[in-house]
């Protein structure tokens, strides 16, 4: 759930949600007239309210601005301890990450901070996704990756102003029918794999259009089915989409036990394959079916 450093009194909202993760933005939504300010509510909130067992992270300014130093300096040196993780935006190769990094550590052992900070980089320009591998490999802080539509598309030249979901313009067409097809799908495989690789989380960023819940499913599905393990909420409405989404259903949880059931009987049998509900399952369907089983009891011990 995302809001933006200048609007407080979105903060106890935020708190309340059943979102999984907080990212209190001092970035792209605050206002340069406001950075200030609202690096200084983000400060103080870190410790006034009760952010309960959720992932606390801000977002900090890029790399190319001039407010990104402030901004880890005072968070680590006035922020208080319940701040569990940065998010870096427009981290273009590893070096950026280096480069948090190196000052965050400075920081930690100059004022003896006892928790290590965690980060979350955003994937949001053409520099990044051309070193997504060598960024998810960057550091040993490094949690989760997401893509952030809205500045991946500007950077990359797309002639959309859409954030996310489906762009009109992208399609196939045969006999006279249009094929929509996904303009995001290529650089979120891209993630996915060089996250996966590397032990980091997956995640996919902002849809725009929060009147449209279809359309955050939609997207939220195809991110689920390639791999990525939850999505941003730009708005309250998108938090219990998103938990529906990456949430696996209660029917996906019984097929994944059943067919690590039936492999089980196959192993007694001295089989490394055999027939569920008419289709194959081998040794690599426990696998997949362990995803779905690990997933929905991690969610469930949260
Ligand atoms: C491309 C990117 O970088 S995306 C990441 C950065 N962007 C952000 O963080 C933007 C986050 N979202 C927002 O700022 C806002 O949701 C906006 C501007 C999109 C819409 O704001 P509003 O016009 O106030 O929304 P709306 O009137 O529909 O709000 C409905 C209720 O939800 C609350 N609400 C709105 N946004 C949030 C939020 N992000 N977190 C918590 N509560 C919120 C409102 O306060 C309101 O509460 P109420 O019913 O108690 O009065
Ligand atoms: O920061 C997010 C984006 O979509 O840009
Ligand atoms: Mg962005």
């Amino acid at each position: 759930m995302f809001g933006p450093g200048s609007r407080p009194a979105l903060f106890d909202k935020m708190a309340a949600s059943a979102a999984d993760v907080i990212n209190l933005d001092l970035e792209d939504s605050v206002a340069p007239s406001d950075k200030d300010s609202a690096r200084s509510n983000v400060i103080a909130a870190i410790s006034a309210v009760n952010w309960g067992n959720k992932t606390l992270s801000v977002r900090i300014n890029g790399l190319d601005s001039p407010w990104w130093y402030r901004d880890v300096v005072d968070l680590l040196e006035l922020g208080g301890d319940r701040l569990d993780q940065i998010m870096i935006p427009k981290v273009g190769c590893a070096a950026d990450v280096y480069a948090v990094d190196a000052l965050v550590t400075a920081i930690e052992r100059a004022k003896g901070r006892s928790k290590p900070i965690s980060f979350e980089v955003i994937i949001e320009s053409a520099a990044g996704i051309s070193h997504v591998e060598e960024i998810a490999a960057s550091s040993p802080r490094l949690q989760a990756m997401s893509l952030g539509a809205a500045d991946f598309a500007a950077s990359m030249g797309m002639q959309t102003t859409g954030i996310g979901g489906t762009q009109e313009n992208y399609y196939m067409i045969r006999e006279g029918a249009k094929y929509w097809s996904d303009p995001w799908h290529w650089a979120q495989a891209n993630i996915v794999a060089a996250c996966r690789t590397h032990g980091i989380l997956p995640v996919d960023g902002p849809f725009g259009d929060f009147s449209d819940d279809e359309g955050f499913r939609a997207q939220a599905r195809r991110s689920a089915t390639l791999g990525m393990v939850g999505k941003w909420a730009i708005h309250p409405k998108q938090v219990a989409l998103a938990n529906e989404v990456f949430t696996p259903s209660e029917a996906a949880v019984a097929e994944a036990r059943e067919i690590l059931a039936a492999m089980a009987a196959a192993k007694e049998r001295g089989e490394g394959a055999t027939v569920y509900k008419g289709r194959l399952v081998d040794i690599a369907s426990i696998k997949q079916a362990e995803v779905i089983v690990k997933q929905s009891e991690m969610i469930a011990a949260y």
